[in-house]
């Protein structure tokens, strides 16, 4: 069974008469890259800030690494945030934003700060001024401040706005391999949809306070239908050929097309194999709806209803 890293139970936030929040639940386990969706003012904000402390907790409850919220005695140690801008100190070189920080933490291990300028890419930049570095140079600045106390949880509110091209693919390859190789468990609002499919595991989609929609990565290809059509001549030998290659989950739609669900990025392998059987391959066709597509019909049902 996967363990929680954040449990959020019935959360609720009032900011005067406006309810930010209403009951909402969610769940983050340990190694999900768990993306955050919402427009403007749908409340990501508001929850991360709850989930650190930074503001009051008064309905429901949160549970951030086995302590609830309100009682956090090694919670925040353990977790790391970049909320609204990053956290550096403009007048200070890169070195001397990670010493402090470094201090802060009572971490004295000698190579963990050139170790971590270094896993975010600014070596060259170590001793130049915060103020100094572009823009992309300061997001990755503020994520080596987040994550040289080497935090089991992160927390990356629109860590990549304002980014350019480039510096947005070297941010996200940057959560991967936080991910892959450090085990960091992530939790990342963003509105750059495409980017968060590329680099989330599960999907939380805010609207308006609610949380309408938690889905994993491969509950939304197969919603939005997302996976490899094949034609063929001979469907019951295709059908075979794939069930004996280890192919466990697809379809026969009709006497000709076979459907396997999630993105097959193998597909010369599959021709080869069904052609080797002496099958005739008219189509292989890979098919993908977006994120972007899903999110954007899902609010027009959830307005619709509530119209
Ligand atoms: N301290 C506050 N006082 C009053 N209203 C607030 C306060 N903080 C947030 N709000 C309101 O709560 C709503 C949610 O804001 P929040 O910043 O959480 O949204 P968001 O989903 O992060 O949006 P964005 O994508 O624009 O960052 C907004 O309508 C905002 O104006």
């Amino acid at each position: 069974m996967s363990e929680a890293i954040l449990t959020i139970k019935n959360v609720s936030k009032r900011f005067g008469h406006y309810q930010a929040l209403s009951e909402l639940s969610l769940t983050v386990n340990r190694g999900d890259i768990y993306g955050l969706i919402g427009e403007n003012g749908a409340g990501k904000t508001t929850l991360m800030r709850l989930i650190i402390g930074l503001s009051a907790l008064h309905q429901g409850q949160i549970t951030l690494l086995g302590e609830n919220a309100g009682h956090y005695q090694q919670a925040l140690r353990r977790t790391g945030a970049i909320i609204e801008s990053p956290a550096a100190f403009p007048g200070l070189t890169v070195l001397q934003n990670l010493t402090l920080t470094a201090k802060q933490h009572g971490l004295a291990e000698p190579d963990l700060i050139a170790e971590t300028i270094a896993f975010v890419g600014l070596t060259e930049k170590t001793h130049t001024k915060a103020k100094h570095l572009s823009l992309g140079q300061r997001q990755r600045l503020g994520l080596a401040i987040a994550i040289l106390p080497r935090p089991d949880f992160l927390i990356l509110d629109e860590p990549i706005n304002g980014l350019d091209p480039a510096g947005i693919i070297e941010f996200r390859q940057l959560i991967a391999r936080l991910n892959t190789e450090r085990h960091t468990t992530i939790l990342i609002a963003s509105h750059i949809l495409s980017e968060l499919y590329q680099v989330a595991t599960r999907f939380g989609i805010i609207h308006h306070g609610h949380l309408i929609k938690q889905l994993s990565k491969a509950e939304l290809d197969e919603a939005n239908r997302v996976g490899l059509m094949i034609t063929v001549d001979q469907v019951q030998l295709a059908s075979q050929t794939l069930d004996q290659a280890g192919f466990e989950t697809f379809s026969v739609l009709d006497d000709h097309r076979i459907w396997l669900p999630q993105a097959h990025p193998d597909t010369g392998h599959i021709n080869q194999l069904l052609v080797s059987q002496g099958i005739v391959v008219t189509a292989l066709i890979q098919q993908s709806g977006s994120l972007e597509q899903y999110y954007t019909t899902l609010i027009a049902k959830e307005d619709n209803t509530h119209a």
